[in-house]
């Protein structure tokens, strides 16, 4: 059996007498994209939440890449190797995309000594910036201004940000989110392609973008994890379908 890189054993988070995560376990192995999906208010952003660090949970353990990293805040996490995709706020709009990329491997660095150099003229966080462009394909919008790039190309610029930092594994709340059929379908090839470099933990309510990337789906519900299993055990579980009443299920 693979040996899972990130490895979530028992969680708990309850805000007051309501269990948002109530003993959730689940794994992400190497090369896979896990999803994610439950009803609104299921609980899925606060399990990512307390997953990427922002959130300490009351009970469990969150193991990455064979450490124990329930301990650890946000930078910690990434710097272990974790990344998660920012929110359209983190970029700087008046910056230009390729500013906003080296800002990112900035972050990387975490040596204190860097901020005292003319960011954009350092040649190694330069190249990694232009390759994380590079490979979400916006390279050749590297001058433009962040603000006039389109919602879609924010995204996958949200994505290249984070893959400065070179992650191991992603953790992407709703990449899909606003994005019409056309930026849906390049974010699915790209995240399909994505997968290889580093496995992705993906909350969607796009059902499609779900069913068509994801090896392994698990399904929430009131905090609690009610199935795992692949596209086509997701579809045919009735506990599922009866979750899903009224709601999309492709
Ligand atoms: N900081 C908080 N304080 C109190 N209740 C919270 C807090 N954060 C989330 N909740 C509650 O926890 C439950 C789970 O919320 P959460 O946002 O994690 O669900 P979700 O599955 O991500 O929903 P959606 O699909 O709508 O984004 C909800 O009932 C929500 O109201």
């Amino acid at each position: 059996m693979t040996e899972a890189l990130l490895d979530i054993k028992g969680l708990r988070k309850s805000f007051g007498a309501l269990r948002a995560t109530d003993n959730v376990s689940l794994t992400l192995n190497p090369g896979e994209i896990h999803a994610l999906i439950g009803p609104n208010g299921a609980g899925k952003s606060t399990l990512i939440a307390q997953v990427a660090g922002g959130l300490s949970p009351d009970a469990g353990q969150i193991v990455f890449a064979g450490a124990d990293v329930t301990p650890l805040g946000t930078a910690a996490r990434a710097q272990a190797g974790l990344g998660r995709t920012f929110q359209i706020s983190a970029l700087a709009m008046e910056f230009s995309v390729l500013q906003n990329a080296v800002l990112g491997a900035l972050g990387a660095g975490g040596s204190v000594w860097r901020f005292f150099k003319p960011v954009m003229r350092d040649a190694e966080l330069r190249a990694r910036a232009e390759a994380a462009l590079e490979r979400v394909g916006l390279m050749e919008h590297a001058a433009k201004r962040t603000a006039d790039l389109s919602h879609g190309q924010r995204r996958l610029l949200e994505v290249a940000v984070a893959l400065t930092l070179e992650p191991k594994a992603f953790l992407m709340d709703e990449p899909m989110a606003g994005l019409g059929g056309e930026g849906s379908k390049r974010m699915t090839a790209f995240l399909d392609s994505l997968r290889r470099d580093a496995p992705i933990l993906l909350v969607e309510h796009d059902m499609d973008a779900v069913f068509a990337l994801a090896d392994r789906i698990s399904v929430l519900v009131y905090g609690q994890i009610i199935a795992t299993g692949t596209a086509e055990d997701i579809r045919a579980n009735r506990d599922v379908r009866a979750a899903y009443l009224g709601e999309e299920m492709p």
